[in-house]
């Protein structure tokens, strides 16, 4: 790799928030410094606690029972090992910045397998010193080998599904008196309406926030901050209304930019303040270019298929596996007529309506069964084979959401992936032309704003953190509901600041233990979400790197994936029998920045981030530039997330502490994310800040709808 490139490289890295790191457990990097421990305190290292020898022979031996209980607790208390030694983290299960959901995922086991596939814990010396204080004992060796060995992805899977099922049990008796709160919501709302004051008494009897109306949910005014009083709307710097958005990422940049820039005279103004936890989301691995590649090696499905053509050759997995596309092309037909029925698609007034994200569970489309029925199943049903779900589907939509468990998405989401990421290419969802580059290129409609998205992620986030207090790397320790209505904000480094408001905008489990007092109904919604590395928490979807040896991909398809392909897919079977899906993204056509965009292109430099290696694979160290780890990035888009986002609107805004990010949307895409933002700031006193945009505007109001403010 030349120094332009490796800067470049290092530049594009720096800024999506990604680390120059030693690699996960699974990534296939050759490096030398692999078993090399080192002190958490750098990006990526392995978690050590700092203990002498002294402290450690001090410890008395525990034997591993004690450890492992039932449930994990011992006598009320919730014990965990690492490298032998045993932690005792009752305390600070309340306090974990991860949520306390997570830890308890751990208790009774071994923390090296959590600690591998959350690398966040290595990236400062934080998890380290804090479990040094909380060392009560230790195993003998062999019990260290056993306890550590006995932990695995199996394990934490199951733990984590048992706590995810307590959370949903809860959950399922909240979606089902929704249409009982949305009724009552509704009357009160009315009752407001027509008396103001009896509707904010009304608001304050019953358990559920009503927008506008219950304290704290009411939109923030500028003449409630008037200071002069003649009534001339001025505001002093020292009463300027203010928002915290906890959370960095795209959802919160949304919050911030129409927080500020599309506030103005008769609304909220002022300063936004922006505690970003992570510099991470902004611009990470979703983005689609022109096309993808897929070259599969599994018995039964050899082939390729290029996603976004659908003009058939020899080879093409299209013509292998064609009775599977026809039945996949049914049952998104299917889904399309029963939603559209749902939706009114079909009435006069809508027939203009661009194709909507949004639209499947909003008004009557709330009671559409294919919100909660599997795409899965009613492929099944239809008579499709598990080889195409596994080699066609699950690898092409985990190259687009990093989530290789693709089963519980409902079918609602059939017609509407079809229509931006398509399998089944036509003309109204895929363009196909020559290019001033390629005679070959093909177009995915959605993509093509991404030719300029190395220069425009960095434009786009100088412009949405304008005018913003930003305190990056800062974590938020605690938000307490002041007496007077205020919110307190207190940060790791004891900083203090009083607001007006609160938008969350990180993943959900992070929520509860920030906020202390959420309460039960909030905290039932948080712990129902269910995120791609609750199903598979080591698997190389989870753990990225960014690099530029081209020789990952085979060689008959190198020279043309590289120049065209938005992502590279191989679908392997493994020696024990299993399907491995090995994606690379290929930022030199994704992202390509100023200077790579425009270059010819057989001389592009090789930039990739590769997942899940196949087997026997390996990339060379010297070409590594980073890694990075996709733990709590995404959220499913399944049934139960629906349910936990759909009752979300029952406590959005409570004591003024509202929530946006990928989780409370129908998915998981960085528009969607951006969206969720502005309706928190709307729903503070913002205004839409698109408004010459009918459509746009249409999808902000269904996404209104469906956030329920
Ligand atoms: C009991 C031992 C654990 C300790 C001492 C611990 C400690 C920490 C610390 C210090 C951080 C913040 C890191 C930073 O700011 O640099 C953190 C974040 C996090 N932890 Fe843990 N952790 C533990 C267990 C776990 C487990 C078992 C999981 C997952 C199953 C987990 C998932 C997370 C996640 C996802 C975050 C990032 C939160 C965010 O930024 O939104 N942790 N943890």
């Amino acid at each position: 790799m030349d120094d332009d490139t490796r800067g470049y490289l290092d530049e594009v890295m720096e800024y999506l928030g990604l680390k120059r790191t030693s690699p996960g457990p699974d990534d296939g990097v050759v490096n030398e410094e692999d078993d090399d421990e080192c002190v958490g305190g750098g990006p990526g290292n392995r978690v050590v606690v700092p203990l002498d020898d002294e402290t450690v022979d001090s410890l008395p031996i525990l034997p591993l029972s004690i450890v492992r209980s039932p449930e994990g607790e011992y006598k009320g208390r919730l014990l965990v090992s690492h490298g032998g030694i045993v932690y005792d983290v009752t305390e600070f299960a309340d306090n974990h910045p991860g949520g306390k959901d997570l830890l308890m995922t751990s208790v009774g086991l071994d923390l090296g397998h959590f600690f591998d596939n959350y690398t966040v814990h290595g990236n400062t010396d934080k998890a380290a010193t804090w479990l040094a204080g909380m060392a009560i004992g230790r195993l003998t060796e062999e019990d260290a080998i056993i306890a550590r060995n006995g932990t695995d992805s199996v394990m934490h899977v199951e733990r984590r599904h048992f706590w995810l099922s307590k959370a949903r049990r809860r959950v399922v008796f909240v979606a089902a008196t929704l249409p009982m709160w949305m009724t009552v919501r509704s009357c009160v709302r009315f009752v407001g309406w027509l008396v103001p004051s009896l509707g904010r008494m009304l608001a304050r009897l019953v358990p559920v926030v009503v927008p506008g109306l219950s304290q704290g949910a009411e939109p923030l005014l500028v003449n409630d901050y008037n200071t002069d009083g003649e009534g001339s709307g001025m505001i002093s710097d020292e009463n300027v209304p203010t928002v915290a958005i906890i959370g960095g990422g795209i959802a919160g940049c949304g919050t911030a930019v129409a927080a500020t820039i599309g506030i103005s005279g008769d609304s909220l103004r002022g300063t936004c303040r922006d505690f970003r936890q992570r510099a991470r989301s902004i611009g990470t691995s979703e983005m689609d270019g022109p096309s993808r590649a897929a070259a599969r090696k599994v018995p039964g499905a050899v082939g390729t298929l290029w996603a976004a053509d659908p003009t058939p050759y020899d080879g093409s997995l299209r013509n292998v596996l064609k009775k599977d596309f026809e039945i996949y092309e049914k049952v998104v037909r299917f889904s399309d007529k029963v939603c559209n029925l749902f939706t009114f698609r079909w009435a006069p007034w809508r027939r203009n309506d661009t194709p909507s994200m949004y639209d499947a569970h909003t008004n009557l489309g709330l009671l559409n069964p294919l919100n909660v029925v599997p795409l899965y199943s009613l492929y099944k049903l239809m008579g499709g084979s598990e080889l195409w779900w596994q080699v066609v589907f699950t690898p092409h939509y985990t190259a687009s959401f990093l989530v290789d468990e693709l089963r519980p998405f409902p079918a609602v989401f059939g017609p509407l992936i079809e229509a931006q990421i398509p399998l089944l290419p036509n003309e109204e969802n895929t363009r196909s032309f020559a290019s001033s580059r390629s005679d070959k290129d093909c177009n995915i409609t959605t993509c093509q704003t991404w030719k300029d998205a190395g220069k425009g992620i960095r434009e786009v986030f100088r412009m949405l953190t304008e005018d913003i207090d930003l305190r990056e790397n800062t974590r938020i320790l605690n938000v307490e509901v002041l007496p007077n209505g205020k919110k307190r904000i207190r940060d790791e480094y004891d900083n203090v600041m009083d607001v007006d408001r609160v938008v969350f905008a990180c993943p959900a489990n992070a929520v509860g233990n920030i906020h202390k007092r959420a309460g039960w109904l909030a905290n039932t919604i948080f712990s129902t979400l269910v995120y791609a590395d609750d199903h598979h928490p080591d698997s190389g979807h989870m753990h990225a790197v960014i690099h530029s040896d081209g020789s990952v991909i085979d060689e008959r398809y190198r020279d043309d994936c590289l120049k065209r392909a938005s992502n590279i897919v191989e679908i392997t079977e493994k020696s024990d029998g299993t399907i491995n899906i090995e994606n690379q993204y290929n930022f030199g056509v994704q992202t390509p920045g100023p200077g790579v965009y425009d270059l010819p292109l057989d001389e592009k430099p090789v930039m990739l981030i590769s997942h899940a290696l196949g087997e026997g694979k390996s990339i060379n160290e010297k070409l590594v530039v980073g890694t990075a780890n996709h733990a709590r990035a995404h959220p499913l888009y399944s049934g139960w997330n629906v349910m936990a986002m759909l009752s979300l609107r029952l406590v959005q805004g409570r004591d003024g502490i509202y929530y946006c990010s990928n989780w409370t949307t129908p998915g998981n895409c960085h528009d969607m994310s951006f969206l969720s933002g502005l309706v928190c700031a709307h729903a503070i006193g913002a205004k839409y800040p698109f408004e010459g945009d009918r459509e746009a505007k249409k999808d902000f109001h269904r996404l209104r709808d469906l956030m329920g403010i």
